[in-house]
């Protein structure tokens, strides 16, 4: 038995006071900051219990990403920077939940079951976002780390992806880079800075892009490496948290859903902008056109561009190395259709939620993975890397081929490979329309994207929806998927399906048709067959209408 009676007295400086059961779902734990102060302590304590199993540095980020300022929340990052390996979920949903006198006996439990080591020394790195809530409750998870005698370095203000990819140099021993935010910013902007290189006629113009901060911490890391940037990228930051709420009208989660610009950013016909999410794992591009059209650039249109650029890249340097794209349900049915049929690619659909895609794309020589919503980054396979290097290298190669393995090298380079990360994503994509001398518009015009509508409604318990191959048919309740069916048959080029949230109590809608109209009829019409088949609450749902 591993003695356990010093955490425990600790542990009763943080109850659990409200007996909230919380589920680890699609990224951590989220719920009212309030809330969360005992669920931080264990999952210090979970993180230590990982270090110690996986011989390894673990991270600890507290952020609730896109929800609102009053809520957070927390995630785990294991060894190479991924999402926490997923059997340990379920340790972390019931130590979360624990009544105070049970916790020690299922901290026991894990011990036992992972055959932990207690002696063995652990290590944890913590980060946060810039709620108010945030600084307490990383101070907590600290606590709690330091409960079971595991050591732990804070590093404060940071993105979610720069904690991951603080947890994999630290496991790398610094090969993939130095574990610090200035390292970060060197490895990045070197590798940014090499890519344009290629590219000195680029007018100021071209150079200048928007950025909307999400009123979070992307805006305030993106300041600081502006500088890393040499001017090669001239930004207009906005929402950069000086006044704004976070989320609040902005963001990259409104723009995707709202389908509109978000607030407190000044925009002109053709000018390029793009929205970051409240911890930067993710980004959209978006512009008007001269008649005053709204256009987004989303996941899909960013995997597109990416796997454009690379499968060129490829092409000139000879190499033969397979490319796959994976997906979620909600990827427009026209990016798929693009990138099967024109460009000849593997599409994938997985699961939501990062972790599922990140594990599809580990497959493949390079996985390209977005989700719609502007989360995603490429996976380079160990033997792919290797075969670019040695390229790069290889004396007996044409001028051509070695210029192509250099670019690639670089966008292996810029890529975060860790997890998406709106930085390193945006500054890919500048780098990538700055060397195919592309603009936003013929970016956007590489396909044009199916009118789609995502909705949300209410139901009293949403886990009564179970789904089947990807989320895209519904297994239960009984009746359901056929009302989707049967609904989908009376519109042309229609799509919808539903699935339960894994970070809001609702269930989400997705409808995409031959118009705008009938994508928003479609929608309304599937959520009021889950509102009376699944269990709805409150009002029955409306017609949303752009
Ligand atoms: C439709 C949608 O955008 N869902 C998002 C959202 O998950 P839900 O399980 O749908 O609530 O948050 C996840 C975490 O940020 C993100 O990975 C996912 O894509
Ligand atoms: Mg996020």
């Amino acid at each position: 038995m591993a003695d356990l009676e010093g955490a425990f007295q600790m542990s009763l400086l943080h109850p659990n006071l409200k007996g909230v059961i919380l589920q680890y779902g699609t990224a951590g734990f989220r719920t009212k900051a309030e809330e969360l102060d005992h669920v931080m302590f264990r999952m210090g304590q979970l993180a230590a219990l990982r270090s110690k199993k996986t011989k390894s540095t673990i991270g600890v980020m507290v952020t609730a990403s896109h929800n609102p300022e009053e809520d957070n929340g927390v995630k785990l990052v294991d060894p190479l920077g991924e999402m926490l390996a997923s059997a340990w979920e379920e340790y972390a949903t019931q130590l979360a939940n624990a009544e105070e006198n049970q916790l020690t006996v299922i901290l026991e439990k894990i011990i036992q079951e992972e055959k932990i080591e207690m002696h063995i020394g652990a290590f944890v790195v913590v980060g946060r976002d810039t709620r108010p809530s945030s600084l307490k409750l990383s101070q907590t998870a600290i606590d709690g780390i330091i409960s079971l005698g595991s050591k732990h370095k804070d590093y404060g203000l940071v993105t979610t992806p720069q904690l991951h990819y603080i947890v994999c140099c630290h496991n790398t021993n610094q090969m993939y880079g130095t574990a610090s935010v200035e390292g970060y910013y060197e490895k990045l902007s070197k590798a940014f800075l090499e890519l344009t290189k290629q590219t000195p006629n680029r007018t100021d113009d071209h150079k200048h892009l928007k950025v909307d901060g999400a009123n979070g911490i992307g805006a305030l890391k993106l300041k600081e490496m502006e500088n890393y940037l040499q001017k090669k990228l001239l930004i207009s930051l906005y929402n950069d948290g000086t006044a704004g709420k976070l989320n609040h009208l902005c963001g990259a989660d409104y723009v995707k859903v709202q389908q509109k610009r978000p607030e407190g950013i000044r925009m002109m016909a053709g000018e390029r902008c793009c929205s970051y999410d409240g911890d930067a794992d993710r980004v959209v591009y978006y512009y008007y056109d001269s008649a005053s059209l709204f256009h987004l650039l989303d996941g899909d249109k960013i995997a597109t561009l990416i796997t454009t650029f690379l499968k060129e890249l490829l092409t000139k340097a000879d190499l033969h190395l397979q490319v796959a794209v994976v997906q979620t349900a909600y990827a427009n049915g026209s990016s798929t259709r693009y990138l099967e049929e024109t460009m000849k690619v593997e599409v994938h659909c997985a699961k939501t939620g990062v972790k599922h895609l990140h594990h599809k794309a580990q497959q493949f020589d390079i996985g390209v993975y977005f989700e719609a919503n502007g989360h995603g980054t490429v996976l380079f396979s160990k033997d792919a890397q290797k075969k670019i290097q040695q390229l790069v290298e290889n004396q007996n190669a044409s001028k051509e081929q070695i210029n192509a393995a250099k670019l690639l090298m670089n966008t292996l380079n810029l890529i975060n490979q860790t997890v998406g990360d709106a930085i390193s994503d945006m500054l890919l994509i500048e780098a990538i329309l700055a060397l195919k001398g592309m603009t936003v518009q013929q970016w956007d015009a590489i396909y044009t994207d199916l009118p789609n509508r995502q909705v949300k409604v209410k139901v009293a318990d949403r886990r009564v929806i179970d789904t089947t191959d990807a989320e895209r048919r519904a297994v239960s309740p009984p009746g359901l998927q056929e009302a989707i069916d049967s609904l989908v048959q009376k519109y042309s080029l229609s799509r919808a399906f539903v699935r339960p949230s894994g970070t809001e109590d609702v269930v989400r809608v997705y409808a995409e048709a031959d118009t705008q109209t009938n994508a928003d009829l479609l929608a309304h019409k599937v959520s009021l067959a889950v509102y009376k088949l699944a269990g709805g609450v409150g009002e029955e749902p409306k017609v949303v209408r752009s």
